[in-house]
């Protein structure tokens, strides 16, 4: 039998249900409209504290936006300007300073300012998070990319300089054994959402050491904005277990631990007692693992699903927004999406995003064949995996287990004039896949040669998906697709790149391929489920979710994932998504007062209301003061 001990059980009739999905075609349409209502957003707020100790909680913080009655209540009268502003006007003063910038900057990876604008926004963070979060929502499709990829990654390689006011919590190999007890040190009672990292594979960037606290920071803003969830209930957490970053180890400088990174059951202790600690403290938080390099990013995942309350963006949330690419490239060549399993796909890159990519879509191909061991087994044929040694073949020392599935096997190479360790193009040129999908971290590596040779592809619509992160890591750009492949192509990168002016009134499209769309979902769902795990059934229903967003019309366009702009309804979709399959599968145990029972009796409408209903807006809370 095929051994699918490592994921959750799909039931029978879930089973049927997927299939039945599958098949047809017609994708749910949904609103784009953005339903900023909540009951909590108009609660009035007890505050124990006054005067500048208020001005100086971002949490709290109004600045020029206090009336004159909380100025008095909360002892502000003369520490701010007299004029008091509406919260609008006070965006308007902020972004004359942030415009100022933009006008001779151009937006997307080219941005020469993106980091000075980084610097203006997180300034922000740090004095009002309200008027942060409300920025940013707003025009997330302009700060995205600076809040998160790839200005993110400047960040992080920068964050030594960067570095004012401390953001998150920090834990480190030297505070073993006390762990436990210095998790009271964070002020919230309550954590909803943990990202965490160890700074060891940051995007594309690779061993950044403490400075990758970064990344967890930029992807607790999406769960923000993106989600709804509250900001002062997310943690960004740095597990410092040491670098291996020569050049961070020799800078005096550098804020992290200078040795190099702790290993074996050394490491594993570390991490142990990290998850020990915060779900002593909160037994109801979800832990996103980013960023960890390969070697642990697996164990781990492994190691804690069964038990917390946790996943792995870049294994399983990848793989689902992966899948849903590699559905909509289906589906725009007006194929059904049950076609899938006839999808050829090279792959170039094996690490711990590359091989979840694998894993599900041979998974979702099985099940669509009828969930047999002979379908998994034929799906296996369907991949071609080139890693930084070429083609991986069952011919390869030391194969990597993880990437043992995918090895080709011998008979098949030489019937495909393919050898161990053949280069990409010269796997392209053979197989004419009808997808090339990069995970590889190294930028150009669809060089000319590599999309010369996908001109040959079988598919009517090749799916080009350089998805490295961040920009100058993706395997190629869209001017190079499109120029060299033809305008017929589908496009998705992980990092933000512009439209294709194809000439002709015709426009090329690029997709962003980015996690981002499925990670904030897949958290908020787990959340208002209060599933105890993140199962596989409720990974798959958020995959599925994002494939079929999107309409027939904008899939032909090669429209195949939404706009940014879209992201807060797209999240609220996938959470909805992942609540229903946590109903189904018997996992759902419910959230603050609406119990399971209140849970198993709404409607698809009803989830989505108590979806909306539970997110944060980012408006003003009257602020009442209560003596401790
Ligand atoms: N778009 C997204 O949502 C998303 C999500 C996760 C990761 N990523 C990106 O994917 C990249 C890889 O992440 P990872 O965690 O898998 O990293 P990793 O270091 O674990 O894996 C990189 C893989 O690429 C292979 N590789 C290196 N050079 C190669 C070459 N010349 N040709 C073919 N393969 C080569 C390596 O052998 C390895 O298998 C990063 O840039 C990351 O930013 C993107
Ligand atoms: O951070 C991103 O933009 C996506 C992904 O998690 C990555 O590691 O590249
Ligand atoms: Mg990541």
């Amino acid at each position: 039998m095929v051994n699918f001990s490592h994921q959750t059980k799909i039931s029978a009739a879930l089973l049927k249900r997927l299939h039945s999905r599958w098949a047809n075609v017609a994708a749910v349409n949904v609103s784009g409209s953005r339903l900023f209502t909540t009951a909590e957003g108009h609660r009035p707020t007890l505050v124990h504290k006054r005067s500048l100790d208020i001005l100086h909680d971002p949490w709290f913080n109004k600045g020029t936006a206090f009336s004159m009655t909380e100025r008095d209540r909360l002892h502000l009268r003369g520490l701010l300007p007299p004029n008091v502003m509406t919260s609008e006007q006070q965006i308007e003063r902020f972004m004359m300073d942030l415009k100022r910038l933009q006008v001779s900057a151009r937006d997307g990876p080219s941005d020469p300012y993106s980091v000075a604008k980084w610097r203006i926004l997180n300034r922000l963070h740090d004095r009002n998070e309200t008027m942060y979060y409300k920025v940013l929502i707003d025009n997330i499709e302009e700060y995205a990319p600076i809040v998160y990829t790839p200005t993110v990654g400047h960040v992080c390689q920068n964050y030594g300089g960067l570095f004012r006011r401390p953001r998150g919590m920090f834990f480190s190999a030297a505070d073993r054994g006390e762990m436990m007890s210095m998790v009271y040190n964070w002020p919230a009672d309550q954590v909803d959402m943990i990202v965490v990292t160890d700074g060891s594979r940051i995007l594309g960037l690779g061993d950044l050491g403490v400075q990758g606290i970064g990344i967890a920071i930029g992807k607790l803003d999406l769960y923000v904005a993106a989600a709804g969830i509250n900001p002062q209930r997310v943690l960004p957490v740095m597990i410092d277990v040491g670098t291996n970053n020569e050049k961070l180890l020799q800078d005096p400088l550098y804020l992290g631990l200078q040795q190099h990174r702790l290993d074996g059951d050394e490491y594993i202790a570390v991490i142990d007692e990290f998850m020990e600690a915060v779900f002593t403290r909160w037994p109801h938080v979800i832990v996103q693992f980013e960023d960890f390099q390969s070697k642990w990013a697996f164990k781990l995942l492994q190691r804690y699903r069964n038990e917390y309350r946790m996943f792995n963006d870049d294994v399983q949330g990848t793989a689902g927004v992966a899948l849903a690419g590699l559905l909509g490239a289906v589906r725009a060549q007006g194929r059904p999406m049950i076609d899938f399993p006839k999808m050829k796909m090279v792959v170039a890159g094996a690490g711990s995003a590359g091989i979840g990519v694998l894993n599900s879509a041979r998974k979702t191909m099985a099940r669509m064949l009828g969930d047999t061991e002979v379908a998994f087994e034929s799906a296996r044929s369907q991949f071609w995996v080139v890693d930084a040694n070429g083609l991986i073949t069952e011919a390869r020392e030391n194969i990597d287990p993880d990437a043992l599935p995918f090895a080709r096997k011998a008979k098949e190479t030489e019937r495909q004039g393919l050898k161990e360790g053949a280069k990409l193009a010269e796997v392209v040129r053979q197989v004419k896949p009808d997808v090339l999908l990069g995970l590889s971290a190294v930028g150009g590596l669809f060089s000319k040669e590599v999309l010369e040779a996908l001109k040959d592809s079988t598919s009517t619509r090749p799916a080009i998906f350089p998805m490295s992160n961040p920009t100058r890591n993706a395997e190629c750009t869209p001017e190079e697709a499109f120029s060299i492949v033809g305008d017929h192509i589908i496009f998705g990168s992980g990092s933000p790149f512009s439209n294709v002016n194809l000439g002709n009134g015709h426009i090329g499209h690029c997709n962003q391929a980015n996690n981002m769309f499925l990670f904030p979902g897949i958290g908020l769902g787990t959340l208002l489920s209060g599933s105890k795990i993140v199962s596989d059934g409720m990974l798959q229903a958020a995959a599925e979710r994002l494939a079929a967003y999107m309409t027939e019309e904008e899939v032909l366009k090669g429209i195949i994932y939404p706009s940014i702009s879209r992201i807060r309804d797209i999240t609220k979709e996938v959470a909805a998504a992942v609540i229903k399959e946590a109903i189904e599968e018997d996992l759902a145990e419910g959230y603050r007062e609406t119990d399971v029972r209140e849970l198993q009796k709404f409607n698809k409408d009803e989830i989505k209301n108590f979806v909306t209903n539970n997110m944060w807006v980012p408006d003003y809370a009257k602020l009442v003061y209560k003596k401790d």
